[in-house]
Order: structure tokens, then sequence, then C-alpha cells
């Protein structure tokens, strides 16, 4: 649905690449590349049934122009409904090119192939409720739908649906847009396919990619494998959820710390700890790679003392759950003063308790919290946000939605402590972990139970190896 390790541009960034461009090579070369891409997909999916071409008064427009001029000189049945005169010397231009009657939009009729040329990166306010409506209703009454760059009606940096039809698919012209990955664009988009138009494209923000991940080698042992201690309390079963995803993603060695821990997996040791100051020596272990604290931690005072217990050791920290709700708006000051590195992995609502819920685009928020408490953040949902303090950011979209289910936080948060603790990089642990808990709940198929993707994880591995 989403190419993956796509670059993503905002609309101003994608402007910016587009002018550098323009330097060297004529605007209107460009966009008859973008045009051409257009068509080449449209054809493909028309299978010669007739098409509409919806065209806008900016270069989004210039693009549908050209892309009906192209696929009428194939032979496709092509009309042309306008909103508006074209408003860029490009986009005039390529209207002077298409020798084709020009309707308008409001006396257009649905037809079998719709293509969305009505605005793409520069749509600056909500659509009209007209136009909202006509393209509502022509995108109702076409078999194939193709928006170009992106549906109109759908805010480019953030997702938002200002009035944009659900298409049948998406050409994203030269970069992703955050719309494509983030909110409605989820919805609205379709299937994303990425053209290159030949603009040179650099971005810190990419949509997630499968990850390599390295078998162990011939003197590998379970301590060099690494060692990943989990806390249980309140809630033990959650606990073992990710004591179970961090023993079957690559850890070395997983031991589970609470006051009677119990584990059906042999493999997992146990240690019994009754107050938070043992807890404090069991974690002095210098052997211990990561911990996990927050899957079923509770928030009872002893919940605090062992939280405390554990932001004062040196260890890179896993905070999911009951911590981050614990930390709360002090997440920041806490984890500043840390020298070892922290994951943060709070799903909508903790993120909002944690950080607020201004700030713009869900990128936007996630790198400002990363910044704010000098973390790794992965901010779940539908699309996941990953961010780092340097400005990295990975989405991933279109998981499972089957993974809206009790305990599958508790199993990313036991992922991403197995790859710290197998040694991927900060960056690198967050978007593995991510990437294998969408492969595992693909693997698991619909209505499955947490513990289920546990056994799933292994073949998921396999996948990166
Ligand atoms: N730059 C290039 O040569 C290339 C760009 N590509 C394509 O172009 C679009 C971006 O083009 P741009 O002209 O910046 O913007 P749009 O075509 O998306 O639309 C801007 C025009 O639409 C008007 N507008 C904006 N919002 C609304 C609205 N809600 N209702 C009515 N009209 C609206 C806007 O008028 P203003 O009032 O806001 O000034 C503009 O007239 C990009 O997405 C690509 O498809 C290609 O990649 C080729 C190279
Ligand atoms: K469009």
């Amino acid at each position: 649905m989403i190419p993956p390790g796509a670059p993503i541009l905002t609309a101003e960034a994608m402007r910016a690449a587009e002018d550098a461009h323009f330097r060297g090579v004529p605007q209107l070369d460009v966009m008859e590349r973008a045009g051409a891409a257009i068509a080449r997909e449209a054809a493909r999916f028309a299978t010669g049934r007739d098409m509409l071409v919806l065209a806008g008064p900016g270069n989004n427009g210039g693009d549908a122009f050209v892309a009906a001029r192209l696929l009428k000189a194939a032979g496709h049945d092509v009309t042309v409904a306008a909103m508006g005169e074209p408003q860029t010397p490009a986009a005039r231009t390529m209207f002077e090119r298409w020798e084709g009657a020009t309707s308008s939009l409001y006396e257009a009729r649905p037809r079998p192939i719709l293509i969305d040329g009505l605005f793409g990166t520069g749509m600056s306010r909500a659509l009209d409720r007209g136009p909202r409506a006509l393209l509502a209703d022509l995108a109702k009454g076409a078999e194939f739908s193709l928006a170009i760059d992106l549906p109109s009606g759908l805010e480019t940096d953030s997702g938002a649906d200002y009035g944009a039809p659900r298409v049948s698919a998406t050409i994203a012209l030269a970069a992703l847009k955050p719309a494509h990955l983030l909110g409605a664009g989820l919805e609205k988009c379709g299937h994303v396919l990425l053209a290159d138009i030949g603009i040179p494209v650099e971005s810190a923000w990419h949509s997630l990619a499968r990850p390599r991940i390295e078998a162990p080698g011939a003197f590998d042992h379970k301590y060099s494998r690494g060692m990943v201690a989990v806390i249980e309390n309140a809630m033990p079963g959650a606990a073992r959820l990710a004591a179970g995803a961090a023993a079957s993603a690559g850890a070395g060695y997983v031991m589970l710390i609470g006051t009677d821990p119990a584990s059906r997996v042999d493999a997992i040791v146990r240690k019994s700890v009754a107050a938070a100051e043992d807890l404090a020596d069991a974690l002095a272990d210098p052997r211990i790679g990561v911990v996990v604290v927050g899957p079923g931690l509770g928030r009872d005072r002893r919940a605090e003392g062992l939280l405390k217990a554990v932001l004062a050791t040196s260890h890179p920290l896993v905070l999911d759950g009951d911590a981050l709700s614990l930390l709360g708006r002090n997440a920041a000051r806490w984890l500043q003063a840390r020298t070892a590195p922290s994951w943060l992995t709070p799903h909508g609502g903790e993120f909002d308790r944690l950080f607020g819920e201004a700030g713009g685009s869900k990128i936007d928020r996630t790198l400002a919290a990363a910044a704010e408490a000098q973390a790794t953040i992965v901010h779940k949902g539908a699309d996941t946000v990953i961010a780092d303090p340097r400005g990295a950011v990975r989405v991933a979209a279109h998981a499972s939605p089957w993974l809206s289910t009790a305990g599958t936080g508790d199993l990313l948060a036991g992922l991403l402590a197995a790859r710290v603790a197998c040694g991927d990089d900060a960056l690198v642990a967050a978007e593995t972990a991510v990437w294998l808990h969408a492969a595992a709940a693909r693997r698991a198929g619909p209505a499955f139970v947490a513990d289920a993707l546990i056994g799933q994880i292994p073949q998921a591995v396999s996948e990166c190896l």
C-alpha cells in the first residue's frame, strides 16, 4: 500500500526541491514527466474504459492536462473538466497544449475512470461545499479513481481531511508527503505509488522498510547476544508478553524480575524481588543490556518505587504503558538527566498526556517530543511515527487493524528491548521492532490474541535475515 523506504517531504520541502531542480531543468519538462507518469498508470488500470480528467487551477491541474493529452494521443476516450482558469504559467501552457474540449467541473458527469488533478500540495484551505460534493459524486460514480500526487482535499503535511474523496490509487510525485501515511490519508489514498519525475529528493523522513537482521555469529553466546530485564508487577501477564516477545526476537537472555515472577517459558529466567531497594541490586548486574519497564507495572506507590529504581540505573530503558503514565508531563525532565538511551512507546492517549495535544502533524509532534525528552519515540497508531532526537523519522502505515487488542503494546516493548539488546542503534532498533510487530500480526491473520503473535516472531525475523 505504501512504497517502503521512500522519502517523505512536506509541501514546503517539496516546493524547495522543485525550485532547486528548476534552476537546471525547465519546469515544463518536469510537468511533462509528471503527466506521463500519471498517463502510464491510468492506461494500465483503465483497460480501455472511458476517462474523466479533473484539472484544478494550479500545477496539479497542469499535470492533469499533460496526462489527458497523452492518454488521448494513445487512443483513450478522455474528457477534461476544469475548475477555474489555470493560475500558473506552466498550467496555462499545458492547458493550451490540450486540444480537446474542456468543460466546467460543474457540468461533469461520472465516467468509469476518474483522474483527480484538482489540488495537490498547494491546497491552502478546505474545499468549498460545491466542489467537495461534486468530487465525491464523481469518485463514487467511477469504477477506478486515480489521484495526482494527493487526493484533492487532503492536507499535505498532516493528512487532515478537508473534503477529499476516497480514491483507488494515488501517484505520489517525486516523494511521499506526510498525508500519504497519516490520518485520513490512510483511508483516502488507496494504493500509493511513487513516480520518479527526475527531481532529486533528500529527506531525513522515510516510510518504514523491511530491516536487515544479522544472525548471531559462530562465537556469540547468550550474554553477547544481549540480556533483557523485564520488570513485572501489578499485571504479570503484560510483563510476560514483553519477555516472551524479547526472547523470540533475538535477545540472548531474558530475565523477568518481580515479586513472584512466573513464566510458562522455561528459557525466561525469573528473579524474585520483594521491594524496590532489592530491585536496585538485581539491576546492578552489568550484563543487563536493556530494561523494559511499564507493561503491567501498575500506578500505585510500589510501581512508583520500582520505576524510580529503574530510572536510577545507567541501563538503556524501554518505557511503555504505566511507566509513561507515571512519568506524565515530567517525562522529559526525568529522561534528560539520564546518560543511557531511552525509548518511549506511547499510544496516542499516552503521548497526549506526556507531551500535550498541540503542535501540528503527528510527525511534528513526535519530533518535538523526541527532542524534548532526548529519547527515541515510537508514537503508536494505525500510522506509527518513529522519531529520534536528531530529527530522523520513520513512518509505518497500514499495520493489521487486528493489532488493536490487549497485549500487543507489551509485545512491541519486548521486541524493541530485544533489538536494543542485540546492539541495533537507537533508530534501527525502533524501526526493526515496529516492522517485526506488523509482520507477526500479518502472519497471524485475523482476530488473533496477543499471545499468538509471539509464535509468529521468529518467522518474521526470518524475513529479515
Ligand atoms: N512545481 C511544479 O512545477 C510541479 C508541481 N507538480 C504538481 O503541482 C502540484 C502543486 O502545484 P501548486 O500549483 O503549488 O498547487 P495546486 O495545484 O495543488 O493548487 C493550488 C491552486 O489551487 C488553489 N486552491 C488551493 N486550495 C483551494 C481550495 N480549497 N479551493 C479552491 N482553490 C484552491 C490555489 O489558489 P489560492 O487561492 O490558494 O492561491 C492555487 O491556485 C503538486 O501537487 C504536483 O501535482 C508536479 O509534481 C510537477 C512539478
Ligand atoms: K489531486
